[in-house]
This record gives structure tokens, C-alpha cells and sequence, in this order.
């Protein structure tokens, strides 16, 4: 196993002792410490898979900070990040949320996949992505300042976005934001090698297969294979699965239901392997 760091629990907090391997695409550990070091929050766009939360671990890590990670769906409510009065033995005591956790020790509060959080939620963050850097307990009538360690991120995926469901101008203006996409074929080939200990041979055809699917993207597909699903499969064949039932397991089934993108998907991998 590559695997030497332990994975985030919504929403523990998780302070990294041994380094979570990650390969930079570009400026993005300056560009974030530089954002951190002034108090800015910082806004990590790019589809699914790509990297961005090994990227918040490994800057965790580097910043040897604390991470809460908070994984938004369409029911997260400002109560759920801030706190709430809970009755427990007959007493109300009142329970800090994951983010107003993060305020008071410090730490770094990741949200990922914001826009699926309800729009009350942005709310909240507003003043905290600003030079204000507070965090308003509106139950509790306490204003949180939070201290210099203090730093907010949050995810993005630009490609699922609708008039619905977008960032608006007033939340994204506040923050720095960093592009992420699929490495190019040699990193994300070694990134492969790296996590998943397969052959370099197997890990380029696994590269090419992807890159074959991303240029489906829009032809029947919604998204190409991530840098994870390409993960994915490689760990299915280190652990003696063939190459094809772990493209067609851990890749095709993972993009799609419809019958015919599966049998595109899965000869493109059956030309490779
Ligand atoms: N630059 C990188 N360095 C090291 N590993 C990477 C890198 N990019 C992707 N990976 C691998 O891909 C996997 C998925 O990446 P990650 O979980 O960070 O995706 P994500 O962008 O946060 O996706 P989502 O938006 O769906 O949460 C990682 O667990 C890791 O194995």
C-alpha cells in the first residue's frame, strides 16, 4: 500500500503527521501559501477527481494546520456549519459546527463542492472571506474572530455548474482562485505508479485510455475518467484483476449507466489492453 496518511472524516478534524503525496501541476503551493499568509480564502475550481483535496492534506501538511473538511450536498444548512443548541441529559448546551471549530482553533475549514450547499450557507462565509474575518453566531449573539491560523477554502467543479447552481459574483470576488484539471500524460502517469505501485507500462496505457474517454466528454459523456478512477483501476489490477474487467469495473460503470457509451468506453479499452 502507497496509502500513508489517513483520509479525512466529514468533519473531523485531521492534523497530518507524515506528508500526503502530491504532485504540484503548477504555482499552486505558493499562490496558496501566499493567500494564506495575507488572510485570504482561497477557491479550488476543476472537475472531479483532479487532485483538490490531496491538495488541501498535502498544504495541511506543509502549514502543519488542522483540517475540517465539510462535504456540501443541497440540505447543508448555516446551522450545520456554525452550531446548534443541542439538549443532552436534560441541559441545552450549545455545539460548535465544523466551521465555527475551525475559527476558534485555527484551523483550515475546507468546503467542497460549495454550490450544492443551500444559499444561507454562503451567508455565513461572507464575512469571513473578507478583510472582517469574522464569523457572526447569530443563536449564541457572539461574533467569532478568527485568528491569524485561520483559513478558509472551499471546491468547485465549473463544469456541473447551471443558472441554479452557480457561484455568485459576490462570494467567488472573494477569493483567490486556483485551476485545477487533469495533469499532463507523464505526471498523471506517474501519479498513477505512485498511489497505485502498478508497472510504468500498464500505468501509460491507463493514461491513454483516459484521455481517450475525456475527448468523450460532451459526446455522451458528462465527464472523461478521473485521475482517480485511473487509481482506481490500477490498485484492481496490482490486487491480479485483467486489465479490461478493471477499466471496465472501476472506469466504465463509474462514467456511465447508458448502454451504448459503455460498449464505446469498454472497446477503447479492449483496443488498449
Ligand atoms: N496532483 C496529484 N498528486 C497526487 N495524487 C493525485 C493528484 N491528482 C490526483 N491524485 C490522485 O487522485 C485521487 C483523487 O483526487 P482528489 O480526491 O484530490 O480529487 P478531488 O479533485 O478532490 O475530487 P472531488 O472534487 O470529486 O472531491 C487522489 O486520491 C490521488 O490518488
Amino acid at each position: 500500500m502507497t496509502h500513508h496518511h489517513a483520509r479525512v472524516l466529514t468533519p473531523e478534524e485531521y492534523l497530518f503527521t507524515e506528508e500526503p503525496y502530491y504532485e504540484p501541476l503548477g504555482e499552486e503551493i505558493a499562490v496558496f501559501e501566499a493567500a494564506y499568509r495575507n488572510g485570504l480564502p482561497v477557491l479550488l475550481k476543476g472537475p472531479t477527481g483532479c487532485g483538490k483535496t490531496r491538495f488541501m492534506e498535502h498544504m495541511a501538511w506543509r502549514l502543519q494546520l488542522p483540517l475540517i473538511t465539510v462535504s456540501c450536498h443541497d440540505d447543508l444548512t448555516a446551522s450545520d456549519l456554525v452550531g446548534r443548541f443541542l439538549v443532552r441529559g436534560g441541559e441545552t448546551i450549545w455545539v460548535d459546527g465544523p466551521l465555527a471549530r475551525a475559527v476558534r482553533n485555527g484551523s483550515i475549514c475546507y468546503l467542497d463542492e460549495v454550490v450544492e450547499a443551500r444559499k444561507d450557507t454562503t451567508v455565513v462565509i461572507h464575512p469571513l472571506a473578507d478583510d472582517r474575518r469574522v464569523l457572526p453566531m447569530e443563536k449564541v449573539g457572539e461574533l467569532l474572530e478568527a485568528p491569524p491560523e485561520f483559513c478558509l477554502a472551499m471546491s468547485y467543479n465549473p463544469g456541473y455548474q447551471s443558472v441554479l447552481k452557480d457561484l455568485k459574483q459576490s462570494t467567488r470576488q472573494r477569493f483567490v482562485a486556483l485551476e485545477f484539471d487533469y495533469p499532463d500524460a507523464a505526471l498523471e502517469q506517474k501519479i498513477v505508479e505512485k498511489e497505485s505501485g502498478i508497472d510504468s507500462q500498464m500505468a501509460r496505457q491507463l493514461v491513454k485510455f483516459a484521455r481517450m474517454t475525456r475527448n468523450l466528454k460532451g459526446q455522451g459523456l458528462d465527464e472523461g475518467a478521473s485521475t482517480r478512477l485511473l487509481v482506481h483501476a490500477a490498485k484492481l489490477m496490482v490486487a491480479d484483476v485483467s486489465p479490461v474487467i478493471a477499466c471496465r469495473s472501476a472506469i466504465a460503470q463509474a462514467l456511465t449507466d447508458d448502454s451504448d457509451m459503455l460498449s464505446a468506453v469498454n472497446e477503447l479499452s479492449a483496443s488498449l489492453f
